[in-house]
């Protein structure tokens, strides 16, 4: 098992232009020091995954490039320019959306009314950006007036990415566990919205998963966290190859 790849991101084309540089940051909840001189690069276009254990700090590091839990060291930089200690509502402005890990939805409230609802706490007026949504994901136009909570997970997962994209332009998705809770055929969907985001809109998307598998079909880059540190770096096909390394790291025999 090789720790660290014969490709590793530093290495890739140099004409590929970086879009997120996570730069050697350290995370803390109070006391508890939980992200380790983590550092990772995203590149315009690409979808990266983030896979690694229960409790590794995938969760964590979207928080941190998100600035809900800002990292005590270390920089985070959006086109070249520091991101670290802005606002929250500062870096959604710099194009950085993200999905959280439940969906969190409002099942009693509609589709419309799940969208307003973003839209409202987003910047101005939104509706243009609501005919959008709707065109980009007919299913969500076709139950406008469906309450949330009675549509299927993968209808969900749907409007819960269709929320992020209200707003400001989304440069880069953070995708937290999208296949979580879902059975297999849902996965797959879920998985056809990813890919369509990113090959249709160029959305660059970093998806954190535990359904490596998923996450390394759909990616181009691959990174592993183990407790709070990268402990691997390599093309996602390249990670999906290795049978020793993906047992040894994420226990898929
Ligand atoms: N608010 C918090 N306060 C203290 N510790 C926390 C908090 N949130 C998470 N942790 C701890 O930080 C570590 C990393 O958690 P994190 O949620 O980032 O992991 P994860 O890789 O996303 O795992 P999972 O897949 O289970 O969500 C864990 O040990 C967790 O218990």
């Amino acid at each position: 098992m090789a720790a660290v790849s014969e490709t590793p991101a530093a290495d890739r084309a140099s004409t590929a232009e970086e879009l997120l540089a996570v730069d050697s940051i350290h995370t803390y909840y109070g006391q508890s020091h939980i992200l380790f001189d983590l550092s990772l690069s995203i590149d315009r276009g690409e979808i990266v995954a983030l896979v690694g254990r229960n409790g590794a700090g995938k969760t964590t590091t979207l928080r941190s490039v998100l600035g809900l839990t800002p990292p005590a060291e270390g920089t985070i930089a959006k086109d070249g320019e520091p991101i670290d200690g802005l606002e929250p509502y500062e870096i959604r402005k710099r194009g950085i959306s993200w999905v959280p890990e439940e969906r969190r939805v409002f099942g009693g409230l509609t589709v419309e009314e799940n969208l307003r609802l973003a839209a409202s706490t987003g910047e101005g007026d939104q509706s243009d950006g609501f005919e959008d949504v709707y065109e980009r994901f007919p299913r969500l136009d076709e139950r406008r007036s469906q309450k949330a909570g009675t549509m299927s997970g993968g209808e969900q997962q749907m409007l819960a990415i269709a929320r992020a994209l209200l707003g400001p332009e989304t440069d880069v998705l953070l995708l937290d566990e999208p296949s979580e809770g879902l059975a297999p055929q849902i996965v797959d969907d879920v998985a056809d919205i990813v890919r369509e985001l990113n090959e249709e809109e160029g959305v660059t998307i970093l998806l954190v998963e535990q359904n490596a598998e998923m996450a390394l079909e759909l990616a181009d880059h691959a990174y592993v966290l183990e407790n709070g540190r990268i402990v691997h770096d390599s093309p996602a096909a390249e990670l999906l190859a290795d049978r020793e390394a993906m047992e040894g790291y994420l226990g898929v025999k």
